[in-house]
């Protein structure tokens, strides 16, 4: 996830210096136009040192291409500013280039700020130094115009770094909340956050007078299963039957992963009777599941107990008797669905 985010980071970073590279060539002419040849001068190398920076990011020195760049952007602030003066607006651009430097993660967070803050300190000091400097060169009259467009340009890379900041802080917020609620190798929901939303759909349930049942399910012989194919093989078993769940169960029912090999079916909203045969019919998915996309000859059954959710109940007592139910489908053979009942029902018993 990292990486990604790293990644992410400097492919936007990556636009902002061609863009960057890109103003840096179209200036070439214009300095020269304006009778401004040192300046013309200074941005071809300006042109390549951003180039140079690109070159640097995408071969993996992000740090040292981040630096080339401040480095062009202060050179080139105080020179533009010794030139031609404050008013040109070209000082703007050490603020683009403090904040760009906040992103480089792999710096220290005290470097980080202090070069940021060096780069205002620059900014400030080149008030003091040039302010008093006249524009000598051609088409003074546009003065004003060439330092609104040098802020504009220069707030570009400002909003895009806050931007991308804003960007990777909400990915990683939702990474991070599926990671807490979900089960790494199946992505169904985890142990806990399943309780959670059990006990939401409960009492929503109970306040709409709603029947709800829970139903755990056990792989048949899973052990048997990774000894003969392997764990590697067990694991992909257990990803291919959480999607069977998921594909014969509702949008507002739980599916989670409860165990190893154990799974937990939430059913709201649903009597005891529609929320059996809803079982059975998972159950007789799993056994007709093409499990040769796993492995060929690899068959695979599972065992039920299922229990209606009663108001009083909490979630570990009904987890408890669905268990118990469970246990007695093992007992009588497995492959089967019992019902806790205050006398189980087999539902089906293995042929
Ligand atoms: N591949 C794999 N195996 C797992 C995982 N979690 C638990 N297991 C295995 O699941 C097996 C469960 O074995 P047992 O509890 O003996 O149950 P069983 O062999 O399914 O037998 P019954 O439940 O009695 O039908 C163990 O071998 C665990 O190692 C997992 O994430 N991946």
């Amino acid at each position: 996830m990292f990486e990604q985010v790293e990644e992410l980071k400097f492919k936007i970073i990556v636009r902002v210096a061609i863009f960057a590279a890109a103003i840096h060539a179209a200036l070439i002419p214009g300095f020269y136009v304006i009778g401004a040849t040192p300046l013309a001068i200074l941005n071809i190398f300006s042109t390549l040192s951003w180039l140079l920076g690109i070159w640097l990011i995408k071969n993996n020195r992000q740090s040292w291409g981040l630096r080339v760049v401040s480095v062009e952007v202060v050179v080139h602030s105080i020179a533009a500013c010794a030139f031609m003066g404050t008013e040109t607006g070209f000082q703007f651009y050490l603020w683009s280039v403090s904040c760009i430097l906040m992103v480089d993660y792999k710096m220290r967070m005290g470097s980080a700020v202090g070069f940021s803050l060096t780069l205002i300190a620059i900014f400030a000091a080149i008030y003091i130094l040039f302010s008093g400097v006249a524009y000598p060169y051609a088409y003074g009259e546009f003065l004003r115009y060439i330092e609104v467009a040098n802020i504009l340009v220069a707030g570009v890379p400002m909003i895009y770094t806050l931007a991308l900041i804003r960007r990777i802080t909400l990915e990683q917020r939702s990474t991070l909340a599926d990671m807490a609620a979900k089960d790494f190798l199946t992505g169904l929901y985890n142990r806990r956050f399943a309780k959670e939303l059990m006990l939401k759909l409960h009492n929503r349930c109970s306040t709409a007078e709603q029947p709800m049942c829970v139903a755990i399910g056990d792989i048949d012989y899973f052990k048997q299963i990774n000894d003969q194919y392997g764990h590697e093989v067990g694991d992909k078993v257990l990803v291919a039957l959480s999607q069977t769940l998921l594909e014969h169960t509702r949008a507002s029912d739980v599916v989670a992963r409860w165990g190893g090999e154990e799974f937990i079916i939430a059913l709201p909203n649903i009597d005891i009777d529609t929320a059996s045969a809803r079982i059975e019919s998972i159950r007789s998915a799993i056994k007709t599941m093409d499990a040769r996309q796993v492995s060929p000859e690899l068959s695979l059954t599972m065992s039920f107990g299922l229990s209606q959710w009663q108001p009083q109940q909490s979630v570990e007592d009904v987890i408890n008797v669905a268990d118990d139910a469970l246990y007695r489908s093992k007992s009588n053979g497995r492959d089967q669905t019992t019902l806790a009942a205050s006398a189980p029902v087999t539902l089906t018993q293995v042929t």
